[in-house]
């Protein structure tokens, strides 16, 4: 099947699918006079997967309910597939927005089946009642129920409930789909499973999909773009690859997966890289711009490695396996401590050498 003939579980073109975008501009939003979204910007292209992740408390349901029309903004806009749908005092009620939400609460209907609650939404967006039928049934498919069709939610597990809900989003005609945590309350293998069938299903749909999230692994192995937020704001917008590796500031780097950050001196800059003076180690580090006076360089595990003619030596703090490779904390006098990855474990308070490699000057 070619692109221009591709349809999507509910006989949706892909291209259709692909016109809607989402973006918000100066986007705000305050609960007793705290912004819970401050001042936000941001553009999510037409059929992406885009992933807003934080901490608990950072703002993100806000902001999807926001995008969804359950909140009102207190100023900014939202524009949805071309369509200003909040701003300048105006806003379309939710079910005019074209837009699905998957809820970390499944918020089904208890006396409907399986099937009449996923039906229901398809439905609701304007088809025949043999193309929700046939929706529905793709739906159910591509989330492993169909054998649970007839059951009431009641006699469903937490994990098949939240299915049926993740199964209601995808059978509705929304161009764009809302997902807030929908995979929070599955135990790790089905979270696995559901991963790959959310991506699956992406890519079938190419229904733009605004996802949230507070797990940075699930981030990672969804999001084509992530915006990694705190505190009402949001601190970068990037690929998974970029976030990880070139963090735009300290708190991201510290949200994002493991590392150290230590104290150097940039002796020289040329083109992405730089030579950074770290106590009396100088390490070659990728490195944005030229910087002048102390720079914080952060150190993944990548970055360092166990060497026996390394330059450096320290002493191990911490051995921990992460299941196919240990993590290694290692103290050093001038850097402080580092980790690294290794295939065998030195015992705690043994001393290593080790060299390192790389490592990323913070740009603020
Ligand atoms: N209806 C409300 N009334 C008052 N305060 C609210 C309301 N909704 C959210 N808040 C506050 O706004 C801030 C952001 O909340 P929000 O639910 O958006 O965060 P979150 O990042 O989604 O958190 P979590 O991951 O825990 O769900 C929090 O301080 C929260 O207490």
């Amino acid at each position: 099947m070619t692109n221009a003939t591709a349809r999507a579980a509910d006989g949706t073109s892909v291209e259709a699918r692909h016109t809607h975008g989402v973006s918000v501009a100066g986007l705000t939003k305050r609960f007793a006079g705290k912004a819970a979204v401050d001042d936000i910007d941001l553009s999510v292209a037409p059929g992406e997967f885009f992933c807003v992740l934080g901490p608990s408390g950072c703002g993100k349901s806000t902001l999807l309910r926001l995008v969804a029309g359950l909140e009102t903004p207190d100023a900014g806009a939202i524009t949805i597939g071309g369509q200003e749908v909040a701003g300048r005092g105006r806003s379309i009620p939710p079910e005019h927005r074209g837009v699905a939400m998957v809820f970390q609460s499944y918020a089904l209907w208890p006396h409907m089946s399986v099937f009449q609650n996923v039906a229901f939404v398809a439905e609701a967006g304007g088809r025949s009642r043999q193309d929700a039928a046939a929706a529905t049934a793709a739906a159910l498919e591509a989330v492993a129920l169909t054998p649970f069709a007839e059951r009431k939610p009641a006699a469903l597990s937490g994990g098949q409930q939240q299915r049926v809900a993740l199964a209601r989003c995808l059978a509705s005609n929304a161009r764009v789909l809302l997902m807030d945590e929908p995979l929070a309350n599955l135990d790790p293998h089905l979270r696995d499973v559901m991963e790959t069938e959310l991506a699956r299903v992406h890519r079938a749909s190419g229904a733009t999909t605004l996802y949230i999230t507070h797990d940075q692994r699930e981030a990672m192995a969804l999001a084509s773009r992530i915006a990694v937020m705190d505190a009402g704001r949001v601190l970068q917008v990037a690929d998974p690859v970029t976030l990880y590796r070139r963090p735009a500031n300290e708190a991201v780097a510290r949200f994002i997966g493991r590392g150290a950050i230590v104290d150097g001196t940039m002796m020289r800059h040329d083109g992405d890289g730089a030579l950074v003076r770290c106590g009396a180690l100088d390490i070659a580090v990728a490195a944005d711009r030229p910087r002048a006076g102390t720079v914080r360089v952060l150190l993944r595990p990548a970055d360092v490695r166990l060497a026996g003619d390394g330059p450096l030596s320290g002493r191990v703090t911490r051995v921990t396996w992460r299941g196919g490779v240990f993590e290694l904390v290692v103290a050093h006098e001038a850097l402080g401590e580092v980790q690294l990855h290794a295939a065998t474990a030195p015992a705690v308070g043994e001393t290593v050498r080790f060299a390192v490699d790389g490592g990323w000057v913070l740009p603020a």
